[in-house]
């Protein structure tokens, strides 16, 4: 019999759920949250959340975006994706090699890789992988890369040139959402300006609705 085969990861707004930005809100709310306001994928992100407490979050994120219908992926963890049955993982440099992730993964989860030009983008499909995060695109301060700030020019070529979907991370919020989409990215990643807005599922509104507007040309 044919394995089943794996999601396809939904274009679009791509959220982090992460836990070193807005600390005082629990990871489970800030799904909830991003949730109602209708995302379609979720990264997990738990750089400083305790391991238990790591599992106990994804399977209760898992099961909130099952429910919404849509996909949720872990950071770095391959053992949680599976113990929560996530629909994948995001992987970069510092994690478990793209290989080794779909090795443990098998063929129906999703298996997301960092790169930072298409050279990396072919390497990850033959690795296995089904998407590759790009960036930084503009400067950020949620994390320290070790890349230079790509623009929407180095982003646009890299998409020209990836044999698989790319997503932009990095300094992605509403002003600039759009922008990211109309440079044919697949997805447009964004931690902070969603986790610091007031009104997460509002902000999720207004971004996904830009990134549509620029996707389209608008
Ligand atoms: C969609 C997406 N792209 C890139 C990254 C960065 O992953 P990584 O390089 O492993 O860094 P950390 O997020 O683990 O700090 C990402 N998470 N998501
Ligand atoms: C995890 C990660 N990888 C590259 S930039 C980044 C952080 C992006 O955060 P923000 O959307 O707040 O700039
Ligand atoms: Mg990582």
């Amino acid at each position: 019999m044919n394995a089943p085969p794996r999601p396809l990861l939904p274009p679009g707004l791509y959220l982090l759920c992460d836990d070193t930005v807005r600390v005082d809100m629990p990871l489970v709310l800030k799904a909830e949250r991003m949730l109602a306001g209708g995302a379609r994928v979720v990264q997990l992100r738990m750089k400083r959340t305790p391991v238990r407490e790591a599992l106990s979050v994804a399977r209760e994120v898992v099961r909130l975006c099952r429910r919404a219908g849509a996909v949720c992926l872990l950071n770095d963890r391959v053992d949680l994706a599976l113990l929560a049955d996530a629909d994948g993982v995001h992987v970069g440099d510092e994690d478990l090699p793209a290989e080794a992730a779909r090795a443990l993964l098998g063929p129906g989860r999703l298996v997301g890789v960092t790169v930072r030009d298409a050279e990396g983008a072919r390497a990850a499909r033959e690795a296995g992988a089904d998407y590759v995060g790009v960036g930084p695109v503009f400067g950020t301060t949620t994390k320290q890369v070790p890349a230079p700030v790509l623009g929407l020019e180095g982003l646009a070529r890299v998409v020209t040139d990836s044999p698989l979907p790319v997503v932009g991370i990095g300094g992605v919020g509403l002003e600039n959402v759009g922008r990211v989409a109309a440079s044919g990215a697949h997805g447009a990643a964004v931690v902070s300006d969603v986790l610091l807005a007031q009104d997460l599922a509002e902000r999720v509104r207004l971004l996904t609705a830009a990134f549509e507007r620029g996707r389209v040309g608008g």
